[in-house]
């Protein structure tokens, strides 16, 4: 059995439903990082008190070479590490593609899915977000689905709409049955990578609220709908106060360990200040 050969932490490790924490705090590392580098970013956040914190749910979303070592390396932790793309079918003729029970077996116990650089540059569709959506869910995943607004659409005021669209779309599949879990990312397109600008906090709140309400009305139950797009240790808290905004998810500021402390710190401090 493969299985009798792998770390008892990947094929041992439950994953609970995630819906209900707040607030999240994760990173996707997009392309970047070998497997040492990605040691290195782990050997700093097993060095800190923040990675057993439970007054936020970290997470981690490494390149699918370093999914198993950084979900061994953290099984140890509170912080939970994802996938960044999953085909829909289990296995088959897909090359190049990879498979929700390829990740899980990896280590995986969350997937992003529909992230805009996957709609823009790899064709992505509302369709195919619904068909890996619906499969994520189906092998005990929790689906982190992005949505977001172009900068023609925002421009428009278009925003609602397109919003509407992607998150019915990415609901239409799944099965819903206890422990099915699937949380939003709102990540306006104008927002995300260099040169982006980041959202105003209020103005992403609306569309949090917004997002909650049509979620509410598809599938009579609330998701968590997480911000993304030029998240930074200056607006951080701003964004992570807001009532509708579930938590941040971190690109470019968070590639460096420290600096993804830091915000996990920042923010868990001004939350606790509140309470
Ligand atoms: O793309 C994201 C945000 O990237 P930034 O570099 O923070 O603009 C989000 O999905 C996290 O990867």
């Amino acid at each position: 059995m493969v299985g009798d050969f792998l770390p008892a932490t990947r094929t041992n490790r439950r994953h609970k439903s995630l819906i209900g924490r707040r607030p999240f705090i994760g990173t996707s590392w997009k392309m970047n990082k070998t497997r040492g580098e990605a040691a290195a970013f782990c050997d700093v956040l097993l060095a800190s008190p923040m990675a057993r914190c439970r007054d936020a749910q970290l997470f981690v979303i490494p390149p699918f070479t370093a999914i198993a070592p950084v979900a061994d390396a953290l099984s140890c932790t509170n912080v939970i590490v994802g996938a960044q793309n999953v085909h829909w079918e289990d296995m088959g003729a897909w090359t190049g593609e990879i498979s929700p029970v390829q990740v899980k077996d990896a280590g995986a116990v969350l997937v992003e899915i529909g992230h805009s650089e996957r709609r823009t540059h790899f064709s992505e569709s509302n369709e195919t977000v619904a068909l890996k959506t619906a499969a994520a869910v189906r092998h005990g995943l929790t689906a982190l689905v992005c949505i977001g607004d172009t900068r023609a659409q925002f421009d428009a005021g278009e925003t609602r709409n397109a919003l509407r669209r992607q998150t019915e779309a990415a609901l239409s599949k799944v099965e819903w049955r206890d422990g099915a879990d699937v949380i939003f990312a709102y990540e306006p397109v104008w927002s995300i990578g260099e040169g982006g600008t980041p959202a105003d906090p209020g103005f992403a709140d609306d569309q949090h609220a917004a997002v909650k309400e049509i979620v509410e009305r598809t599938i009579g139950r609330s998701l968590p709908v997480l911000y993304g797009g030029s998240v930074n240790p200056d607006n951080c808290v701003a964004l992570a106060r807001r009532p509708h905004i579930d938590g941040l998810f971190i690109g470019r500021s968070a590639w460096e360990a420290s600096n993804y402390l830091g915000i996990v710190e920042t923010v868990v401090a001004a939350l606790s200040d509140e309470r």
